[in-house]
């Protein structure tokens, strides 16, 4: 048993608690972990195919009956095709509701696995055990689920919780450099949308969570799992603040969808880029002192995250981003709603917002930056 330090955070949620374990040497235990939280021994481990090869030898899961599928890596995955063989998987290995079905993945693999245990049979048992930063920062976190499909981003989907998130430190070693800095752009979101002490301790330990340090790394996904579950605590289903997670979302989504869900532009990429458009949009508003932005891009700069130029190519057709922000699921009546700042550390929930304004700012984004080869994501 290892004698490392090991962080629990409980996301309130009355009847339905439960404890994310932040650590390392968790998957050579997860047997032992899961068990106090099954009520059979009944489980379907859901991963990729990169994690699969990595892991599925590393999981202990001795006593347990469990079962694998495993899905293709990247965002086709959350489609109703792969949700599909999910439970098919599930009716062949004559899973009941009361057995589990455990995401071991990125927040593609937990997106979809929680989606799936949210239908099968009406619900079932999940277990989160993510395995990138991403997924340990935020998708495993919380209890959104979703697919996409051809009308957007997440669009299909539910909040259903699960019982118990295993992130284990140890599995972030294989993690590729571009995947750490996708999920680096959901901590540094934390700073943004509420925290600016936590902006100031990125600003001098970001550099180390990027690179791999394991102690800044367990400090950043503690303080972000934190934040998180005191917000969905607050509000789990998004009627108020929890929209402040969203920061960088509604701009980040429909560049996404412009990419085409391709391995071209990940989450964590749109989510940096679409928090500069958050910041920059609202300098341009007059609700934000341009400083906030220069600190944001300087910060930005140093961690090398994916910006607004980074994306030119895909900031060409302003009317197809704004048709695209039209679908996102904070929207009220027609009108979109934002995330906007003030300042670092603090962000705020804009409901309609005037459309004509934000068609503007996208065509000015699409004059000064669009169809420009400056970044690295490509035209597909
Ligand atoms: N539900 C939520 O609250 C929430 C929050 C944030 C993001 N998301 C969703 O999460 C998804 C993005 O998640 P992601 O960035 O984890 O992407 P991902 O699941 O695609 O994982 C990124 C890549 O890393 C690989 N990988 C995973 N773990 C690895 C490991 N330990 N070692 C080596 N390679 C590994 C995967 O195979 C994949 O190629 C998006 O669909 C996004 O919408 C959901
Ligand atoms: O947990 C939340 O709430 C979030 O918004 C977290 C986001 O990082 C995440 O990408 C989420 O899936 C986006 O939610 P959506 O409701 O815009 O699909
Ligand atoms: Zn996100």
């Amino acid at each position: 048993m290892s004698k490392k330090p090991q962080h629990s955070v409980r996301v309130d949620l009355g009847d339905r608690s439960y404890d994310i374990i932040i650590g390392q040497n968790l998957l050579s235990r997860a047997a032992d972990f899961m068990t106090p939280h099954l009520a059979s021994k009944k489980v379907l481990i859901v991963t990729d195919e990169t994690v699969g090869t990595l892991y599925r030898d590393k999981i202990n899961l001795n006593g347990l009956d469990a079962a694998w599928v495993t899905v293709p890596v990247g965002e086709a995955s959350k489609s109703f095709a792969q949700l599909q063989i999910v439970l098919d998987a599930m009716f062949t290995h004559g899973m009941e509701r009361n057995d589990t079905i455990v995401a071991l993945g990125g927040g593609i693999v937990g997106d979809l696995t929680g989606f799936a245990a949210s239908v099968f049979k009406r619900g079932c048992r999940f277990i989160q055990i993510p395995t990138t930063l991403l997924a340990q920062v935020d998708s495993a976190v919380g209890g959104k689920t979703a697919i996409n499909v051809p009308q957007g981003k997440n669009l299909v989907g539910a909040f259903y919780q699960p019982t118990l998130v295993l992130a284990d430190m140890d599995a972030l070693s294989t993690l590729p450099l571009r995947a750490l800095k996708a999920g680096y752009a959901e901590i540094l979101k934390y700073g943004l949308l509420g925290d600016a002490a936590f902006f100031a301790w990125l600003k001098d330990n970001g550099p180390a969570v990027i690179g791999g340090d394991k102690d800044a790394i367990a400090q950043a996904v503690k303080v972000s799992c934190e934040t998180k579950a005191r917000i969905v605590a607050g509000d789990e289903r998004e009627r108020g603040q929890r929209a402040l997670l969203n920061l960088g979302h509604t701009f980040g989504h429909a560049l996404e969808a412009e990419a085409g869900y391709s391995g071209d532009l990940l989450h964590g990429e749109a989510v940096s880029a679409g928090m500069e458009m958050a910041f920059d949009f609202s300098v341009a508003l007059g609700l934000c002192h341009s400083r906030e932005l220069d600190a944001l891009r300087a910060h930005m700069k140093k961690t090398q995250l994916v910006g607004i130029k980074d994306v030119a190519p895909l900031l060409g057709k302003p009317d197809a981003l704004l048709s695209h922000m039209d679908q996102d699921k904070k929207n009220e009546n027609g009108a979109i709603t934002l995330i906007l700042a003030r300042r670092i550390g603090e962000a705020f929930v804009q409901k309609n917002t005037i459309r004509e304004t934000l068609s503007n700012y996208l065509k000015y984004l699409a004059v000064e930056y669009g169809g420009e080869p400056q970044g690295r994501i490509s035209r597909s």
